[in-house]
């Protein structure tokens, strides 16, 4: 059996699991020239490297086409419910770091936690004649915050596909859920993280996909073993 591996394909993600592969045992390189999207691990005859995007990895994981992969866990989280059932993560790779977060405009200044937006969005219809609008790509992260750990129910969701901090302001929605790093982009546009907002402290993971015949792969345990020694 061959084992797929699947590694972002460009940006510092792609650089950051490359040195990891490096410092594992597995130098990696491109099969043909630099741009291709094949690579190789010397030494490792039976392992092949398929360059993708970070969100195709998580795609392709929780469809089972590739063995491994790296990638952010709120990809994996965000694309598939019961997403432990269908992957293992294997190891958190030290890189890749970004919350996803719950932020609210700065000027509302009574609004500093969840409790408080609860406080909002039941007020909001009777004040603003609609639904508390919430811009996001995350609309399953939100969901599963907002409804099922903070008991919120009375909001809509406004899928944002790019440049979602700018919703606020244009009128757009009222609120966002978005990744942040630095903070920089938040703060940039006026809004502020709630103390209790953090929906997912993610980063880049080796992740496995479960496969029955994994069991049998001394292969499959020798990738595992050898990334977490690098760590
Ligand atoms: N500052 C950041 N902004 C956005 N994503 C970040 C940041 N820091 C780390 N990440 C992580 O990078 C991953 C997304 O990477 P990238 O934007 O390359 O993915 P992609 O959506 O597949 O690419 P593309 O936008 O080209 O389709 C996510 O897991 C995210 O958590
Ligand atoms: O906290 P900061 O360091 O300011 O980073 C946050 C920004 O980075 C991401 O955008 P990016 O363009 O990297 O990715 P995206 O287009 O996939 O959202 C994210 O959507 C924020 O806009």
């Amino acid at each position: 059996m061959t084992v797929t591996i699947a590694l972002p394909s460009k940006g510092r993600m792609k650089d950051d699991a490359l040195a990891i592969f490096e410092r594992a045992g597995m130098p990696i390189s491109a099969v043909g020239n630099d741009r291709s999207y094949r690579g190789r691990v010397e030494g490792w005859d039976n392992v092949e490297i398929a360059f993708l995007s970070a969100s195709e990895i998580s795609r392709e994981l929780g469809n089972g086409t590739v063995d491994f992969g790296v990638t952010g866990e709120d990809l994996m989280r965000e694309g598939f419910s019961e997403v432990d059932k269908r992957v293992e993560f294997c190891a958190r790779l030290g890189f890749g770091h970004a919350d996803v977060v719950v932020a609210v405009p700065e000027i509302w200044l009574d609004v500093d936690t969840m409790a408080d937006l609860g406080d909002v969005a039941a007020d909001f219809r009777a004040r603003h004649g609609r639904r508390l609008a919430i811009a996001t790509k995350y609309w399953r992260l939100t969901q599963q915050f907002f409804s099922s750990q903070h008991g919120i129910q009375l909001y809509r969701i406004v899928e944002s596909l790019g440049a979602t901090e700018g919703a606020p302001a244009s009128g757009s929605a009222d609120i966002i859920v978005d990744i942040t790093s630095t903070g920089s982009t938040l703060r940039a546009n006026h809004l502020k993280v709630l103390q209790d907002g953090v929906i997912l402290h993610s980063q880049a993971c080796l992740v496995r996909a479960r496969k029955d015949s994994h069991a049998e792969e001394a292969v499959v345990q020798a990738i595992i073993e050898a990334v977490r020694a690098a760590l």
